[in-house]
């Protein structure tokens, strides 16, 4: 039986990276899905795919993790298409309108947290968040509310009798707790929503363990380091890539002091690639694993204890649970006055 593997945000960045990884190790044993809101683009990843590794089973089915109706639909296919899921990669992702605060950048620069600054973006960067179509915040709904339900909706799947499956989130080292408030678990009042986003998966990670391990459900989170990508490009909008290339040297300077700057995406899809090969059952829930690539060039996979604690992963875990009734309700209502109006108009 071929492994079933749904990377969401897999037509671009880090989740492609990995697909082209998980191909390059198993091309034969492997059902990929690449799970993407956009067809074309996902049609375009499957080609390259596809070009290097002619024989892969490479599937598509779209998916935009901030739309709760189309979080619902892709579940259904899958439970349709598949009757197993190994492996789930949580990592779709954005960091839309970020602001790079240049002052800070600066200040920072010459002082003792530089460090940690180049290795985690800490200070220097804040988003503006928007509200979907379903009245979430945008940052909320498509890093981590899309993904937990896209979770609840594939239980019968993930969790089977005498089986293991992986859940993998990609999270960040931008994740703080100080950006993250129990009171406010979509961020609507903050100025960083993207920290919170990734903070809320640690924590809900540390929780989907606690809830699903008997059922043979494990749930990790890496950090793919400081990466190359759109998401990235988006930071410095008055760079365009080329700019960004030509830094390249600096960047290269830079990795010498801090491993975090793994730069490619085939260095920071290094911890989702090593989860892949790992005994679920061997990992440790409170870590994280960080992609790392040494100064000439090494790749490698490092665990790192996270700021996260028990009290507090059950309590989001609660409110992504209320949250989900209230959304599900919600959607409920918004079908029946569909039909209502369609009914009238025919
Ligand atoms: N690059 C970095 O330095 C870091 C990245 N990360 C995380 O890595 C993950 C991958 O990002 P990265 O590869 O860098 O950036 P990319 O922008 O290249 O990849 C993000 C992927 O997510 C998809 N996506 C965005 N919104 C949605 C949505 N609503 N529904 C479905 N798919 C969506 C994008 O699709 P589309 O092409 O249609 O936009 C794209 O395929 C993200 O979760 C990001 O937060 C974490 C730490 C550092
Ligand atoms: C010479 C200068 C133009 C260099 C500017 C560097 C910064 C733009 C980057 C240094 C560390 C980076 C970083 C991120 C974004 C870009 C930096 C701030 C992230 C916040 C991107 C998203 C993440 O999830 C974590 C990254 C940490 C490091």
């Amino acid at each position: 039986m071929n492994k079933v593997v749904l990377v969401t945000g897999a037509n671009s960045g880090i989740g492609l990276a990995l697909c082209e990884r998980l191909l390059s190790q198993d091309t034969e044993g492997l059902q990929l899905c690449l799970a993407c809101r956009n067809m074309c683009r996902a049609q375009a990843a499957r080609s390259a795919l596809l070009t290097s590794h002619p024989t892969a089973q490479v599937a598509l089915l779209q998916l935009d993790t901030s739309s709760i109706s189309s979080v619902i639909s892709a579940a259904q296919e899958v439970k349709l298409r598949y009757n197993r899921l190994d492996y789930l990669y949580l990592n779709a992702g954005i960091m839309p309108n970020p602001k790079f605060d240049v002052q800070a950048f600066l200040k920072g620069i010459f002082s003792r947290n530089i460090i940690t600054m180049f290795a985690t973006g800490k200070g220097i960067l804040t988003q503006k968040d928007s509200v979907t179509s379903d009245d979430l915040q945008e940052i909320f709904a498509t890093n981590i509310f899309g993904h937990f339900l896209l979770i609840r909706e594939l239980e019968p799947i993930l969790c089977q009798a005498g089986k293991t499956s992986q859940l993998i989130w990609t999270s960040s080292s931008n994740a703080h707790r100080s950006a993250f408030n129990l009171e406010d678990i979509q961020h609507q009042r903050g100025t960083q929503p993207y920290s919170s986003s990734k903070y809320a998966s640690d924590l809900l990670s540390l929780a989907l363990n606690t809830h699903f391990n008997k059922q043979g459900l494990y749930s990790s989170v890496i950090c793919p380091g400081f990466v190359m990508t759109n998401l990235t490009h988006g930071i410095l909008p008055c760079f365009p890539a080329f700019l960004w290339t030509l830094l390249m040297p600096v960047f290269w300077l830079i990795r010498i002091f801090t491993n975090t700057f793994t730069l490619t995406p085939y260095n920071g899809a290094e911890a989702l690639f090593w989860l892949f090969k790992q005994k679920p059952q061997s990992l440790d829930p409170q870590a994280k694993y960080h992609s790392l690539t040494s100064g000439l060039g090494k790749n490698y996979t490092q665990p790192r204890k996270m700021d996260v604690d028990l009290e507090t992963s059950e309590a989001l875990y609660d409110k992504l649970l209320k949250l989900e009734s209230e959304v599900r309700k919600y959607l409920k209502e918004k079908q029946k006055s569909t039909r209502a109006s369609s009914h009238f108009r025919t």
